[in-house]
C-alpha cells in the first residue's frame, strides 16, 4: 500500500502525550437563543477523541465569523461534546495566556480541555501563511511549547489558511485525524472512479464557490456535466443575456460585491462548456406562486425561488443516467414549503439513483434530513466549501501544510 502523503494517527503512539486537537464543530446557531441547533459535526469527532483516551487532549475550534450572529463562545460546545462522549470536557475561556498554560500543565491522562473560539483572536484570521508570519504569532509561540503532537482534524475548514490550522507545521509533527482520513478516502474514491457519466449538481446561494470550481471540474474531467439550480443558475442565466428580473439581479449584487467579475467568468465558462452545463428551463415565482419559462419577462419584485416542472423532468432524466453524482446546494428556497418542490424532487431523484454519491453543505444536509433521505444519499461529507474546493483539485492550505509537515519531519 502507498504511504499516506501526510501523517495519520497510525504513525504515532499518543498514550500519555499532550495532544493539540484542531477540530471543526462550527455549527448552526439559533439567532435568538444562541444555542447550537445541529450537532452533526460533533458526532463525527467521537472516533478521534475516543482513540485518544489515554492522552491529555486539548481541543481547539472556531465558531462563526466576527460580526455574525453565530459568532459565539465555545462554552456550550464543550458541555455538549462532554455529554456525547460521556466524559468531562473542561472549558477554558481563552486560547492563550497563563490560565491556559496552567490548565494544560495540570492535565492527567484521559483529561479533555476545550479552549475558546479561535476566531476571537485577530491572529487567527488576519495572519496568512507566508512562511514565517503564522509561526511568529502569539498563538503559535504560546501553544507550541505545550504539546507533543498536533492533530489537525478540521476537514470542513481545510480550505482556510488560518493560524490554528496551518501555523504549527514547522514546529512538530502535524497529523491528520480520523475524520480527515475518512473524508479524503471517500472523496478520492469519487474522483478516481472510472464510471461515467459523472454529474455535479450545484445550487444554493454561494455563487462564488460554485463558479470557482466549475472551470476545474469541467477542464480536468472531474465531472462530465453540471446541473445548476438556485442562485448559481440565476447568475449563469444572467451572464448568457437572459432576463432574470431586477430583484434576482439585486440579490446577486448583494450576495457578492464582485458580481461583475463573476458574470464575466460565467460568460467564459458558458462559451467553453455550453454543452456540459445545464440550466433551468422554468421557475416558480415568489411571491406570485406561478410558473414562468426561462427567457420570459420576470415581473418586477419576483424572485426565481424554485425550479419549475420542466426543469425537474429534464434534470431527473440526466440524474437517472449518471454513474457518479456530487450534490451541493438546494435548487431553490426549500425552507418555504411552496418553493421546496424542485429541491425535494431533485434530491429524491438522487436518492433513488444507484450511482455512487457524495453530498455536502450545511443547507443541503439540512434539506436531506428534512426530506427523510439521509439513508439513501451515499457519502454525506461534513464539508461544504471544503468539499467542493477539494474536489476541484486546486491547492488546499491544510492538506498542503500536512504534506509539507510529513516531508519535513519524516524525510522523503
Ligand atoms: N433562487 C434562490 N433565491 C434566493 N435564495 C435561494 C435560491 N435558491 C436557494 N436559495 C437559498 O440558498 C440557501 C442555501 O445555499 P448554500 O449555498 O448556503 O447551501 P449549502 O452549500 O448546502 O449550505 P452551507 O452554505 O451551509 O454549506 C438556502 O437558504 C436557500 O433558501
Ligand atoms: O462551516 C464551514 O464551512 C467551515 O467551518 C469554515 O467556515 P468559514 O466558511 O466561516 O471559514
Amino acid at each position: 500500500m502507498d504511504r499516506s502523503p501526510f501523517y495519520t494517527m497510525d504513525d504515532f503512539d499518543f498514550n500519555g502525550k499532550r495532544v493539540y486537537l484542531r477540530i471543526d464543530i462550527n455549527s448552526p446557531i439559533n439567532p435568538i437563543t444562541g444555542e447550537v441547533v445541529d450537532d452533526t459535526r460533533f458526532i463525527h469527532y467521537l472516533r478521534t477523541i475516543n482513540e485518544l483516551k489515554n492522552s491529555k487532549v486539548v481541543i481547539i475550534a472556531h465558531q462563526g465569523r466576527p460580526g455574525d450572529s453565530d459568532f459565539v463562545s465555545l462554552r456550550q460546545h464543550a458541555g455538549h461534546l462532554g455529554r456525547l462522549l460521556g466524559r468531562d470536557v473542561l472549558f477554558v475561556d481563552s486560547l492563550i495566556g497563563s490560565a491556559v498554560e496552567t490548565a494544560i500543565r495540570n492535565m492527567k491522562n484521559g483529561d479533555i480541555i476545550m479552549l475558546e473560539n479561535s476566531r476571537f483572536y485577530s491572529e487567527e484570521i488576519l495572519i496568512k501563511d507566508d512562511g514565517a508570519a503564522q509561526k511568529n504569532t502569539f498563538i503559535v509561540r504560546n501553544l507550541s511549547k505545550l504539546f507533543d503532537y498536533f492533530i489537525i482534524d478540521a476537514f470542513p475548514a481545510i480550505h482556510r489558511d488560518q493560524t490554528t490550522l496551518t501555523g504549527f507545521k514547522d514546529i512538530k509533527p502535524n497529523i491528520a485525524g480520523r475524520l480527515m482520513e475518512t473524508e479524503i478516502n471517500s472523496i478520492d474514491r469519487f474522483m478516481n472512479s472510472k464510471s461515467h457519466p459523472k454529474l455535479a449538481i450545484m445550487g444554493g446561494a454561494k455563487i462564488r464557490d460554485a463558479i470557482k470550481v466549475t472551470g476545474p471540474f469541467l477542464e480536468k474531467g472531474i465531472v462530465d456535466n453540471i446541473i445548476f439550480g438556485g442562485v448559481a443558475a440565476n447568475i449563469f442565466l444572467w451572464a448568457s443575456g437572459i432576463d432574470i428580473g431586477k430583484r434576482n439581479m439585486e440579490f446577486i449584487e448583494k450576495q457578492d460585491k464582485n458580481y461583475k467579475k463573476l458574470l464575466e467568468e460565467c460568460k467564459s465558462l458558458l462559451s467553453r462548456f455550453s454543452d456540459r452545463i445545464y440550466l433551468p428551463e422554468d421557475f416558480m415565482l415568489n411571491p406570485l406562486q406561478t410558473e414562468i419559462k426561462t427567457g420570459e419577462k420576470v415581473p418586477d419584485g419576483q424572485l426565481l425561488a424554485d425550479i419549475g416542472f420542466e426543469s425537474i423532468k429534464t434534470f431527473s432524466s440526466i440524474i437517472e443516467k449518471a454513474k457518479n453524482i456530487f450534490l451541493n446546494g438546494p435548487m431553490g428556497m426549500y425552507e418555504i414549503n411552496e418553493y421546496s418542490l424542485g429541491t425535494r424532487e431533485i434530491f429524491n431523484a438522487v436518492s433513488q439513483s444507484p450511482a455512487s454519491k457524495i453530498v455536502g453543505g450545511g443547507h443541503t444536509i439540512n434539506a436531506i434530513n428534512e426530506f427523510g433521505l439521509s439513508d439513501s444519499m451515499g457519502y454525506i461529507s461534513t464539508g461544504g466549501g471544503a468539499l467542493i474546493n477539494y474536489l476541484s483539485g486546486e491547492p488546499i492550505p491544510v492538506i498542503d501544510s500536512l504534506v509539507y509537515n510529513r516531508k519535513k519531519f519524516g524525510g522523503n
